[in-house]
């Protein structure tokens, strides 16, 4: 669906050159939810605006559903940008008009579609986002969640091919988050439709991106099925935004508590169960074949996507032949360990 390779963009201010994308690649096959994520400055805002054009990259290709945009003209431009809609974080909503007219705007720009037609289309986009009975209000009475959603009615009311979402979260409290976000999942599963979304939030990666590129200083430095990356991150950035920004924050104080007992005879060790694995009596299995003693330091069930996974964080006590035999345990029974002390 989307292929873009070895893009680069510079920006010049104030006699300097500064380089915002730096030999970028990356493949989103249709259908997917493709999260980019990365700290503030590092390119996120530029790389999908690189996604339509808006942005016109120095070198390189940005190839969506077959067509190369930088090189096209203008009025073909124009054409496969029908194809991609976009949500923005504080989205953008005209004031001035109705819900029904913001939801109505790109098929009046588009100038070829009759009253019926149009109106047609919004109330089954309105339907869609949940919003019937607001389409003759103004935003100023909506709630941001509720603005959110008639920014995603308008951008699908063209039927695009691709989403492309501006931290369309970010602005939103968790629970507003969380039910913005199934509805993009929603519209993802039954309208078919390829997700990009940039954010700088772990957790938006963890509910609905199936696959997920790390961006920093506009390099991507990790990318890869979304599961794999956040249940093993390879980059000491990834790590760090799955700490800063999720519950694994525990690992880092538990680290740091420890580290006063260096000689106590305990072991620390992160214990990370993935889909059916979640399921087994690990520590059952290991209190009865070793001489280990545990305790239970901290437990968590949680679903990436859809895959559930669980984390123990427990305390071993005993000799390293039997830590050495629990660890066999758990190779054996797939359950991933890391030794934290
Ligand atoms: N039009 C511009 N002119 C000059 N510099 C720019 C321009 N747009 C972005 N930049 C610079 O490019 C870098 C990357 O910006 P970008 O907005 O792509 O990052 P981001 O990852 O989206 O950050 P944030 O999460 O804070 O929005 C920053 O250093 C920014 O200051």
């Amino acid at each position: 669906m989307i292929k873009i390779e070895n893009l680069t963009k510079a920006y010049k201010a104030k006699g300097k050159t500064i380089k915002v994308l730096d030999d970028v690649s990356l493949e989103v096959k249709k259908g997917e939810v493709y999260g980019i994520i990365g700290r503030s400055g590092a390119g996120k805002s530029t790389l999908l605006k690189c996604l339509n054009l808006l942005e016109k990259p120095d070198t390189g290709n940005v190839i969506v559903d077959g067509i190369d945009l930088a090189r096209i003209s203008k009025k073909e431009l124009r054409l496969a940008r029908q194809q991609i809609g976009v949500i923005f974080q504080h989205f953008n909503l005209l004031s001035s008009k109705t819900i029904f007219d913001n939801v109505a705007l790109p098929l009046k720009l588009q100038g070829n579609h009759s009253k019926e037609e149009t109106k047609a289309a919004v109330d089954e986009m309105l339907k869609l986002v949940g919003l019937t009975e607001f389409a003759h209000k103004y935003p100023s009475s909506l709630s941001g969640g509720q603005k959110q959603r008639v920014g995603i009615a308008r951008a699908l009311i063209t039927k695009p091919k691709l989403l492309l979402s501006d931290e369309a979260t970010s602005a939103l409290d968790p629970q507003t988050t969380a039910s913005i976000l199934d509805l993009l999942l929603e519209i993802n599963e039954t309208l078919g439709i390829t997700i990009v979304l940039i954010t700088h939030e772990i957790e938006v990666v963890r509910k609905i991106c199936d696959k997920v590129a790390v961006i920093d200083a506009g390099k991507i430095i990790e990318e890869g099925k979304a599961f794999d990356v956040l249940m093993h991150p390879k980059e000491p950035l990834t790590r760090k935004l799955i700490i800063e920004e999720s519950s694994d924050k525990y690992l880092e104080q538990v680290r740091h508590f420890y580290k006063f007992e260096k000689n106590s005879g305990k072991h620390i060790l992160l214990l990370s169960f993935v889909g059916e694995t979640t399921y087994q009596p690990i520590l059952n299995t290991i209190a009865r074949q070793t001489d280990l003693d545990f305790s239970i330091l901290r437990g968590e069930l949680d679903r990436i996507k859809k895959i559930p996974f669980g984390q123990l964080l427990i305390e071993f006590n005993g000799d390293h032949n039997s830590l050495g035999k629990a660890c066999e345990i758990m190779q054996d029974m797939g359950v991933h360990y890391e030794i934290v002390h």
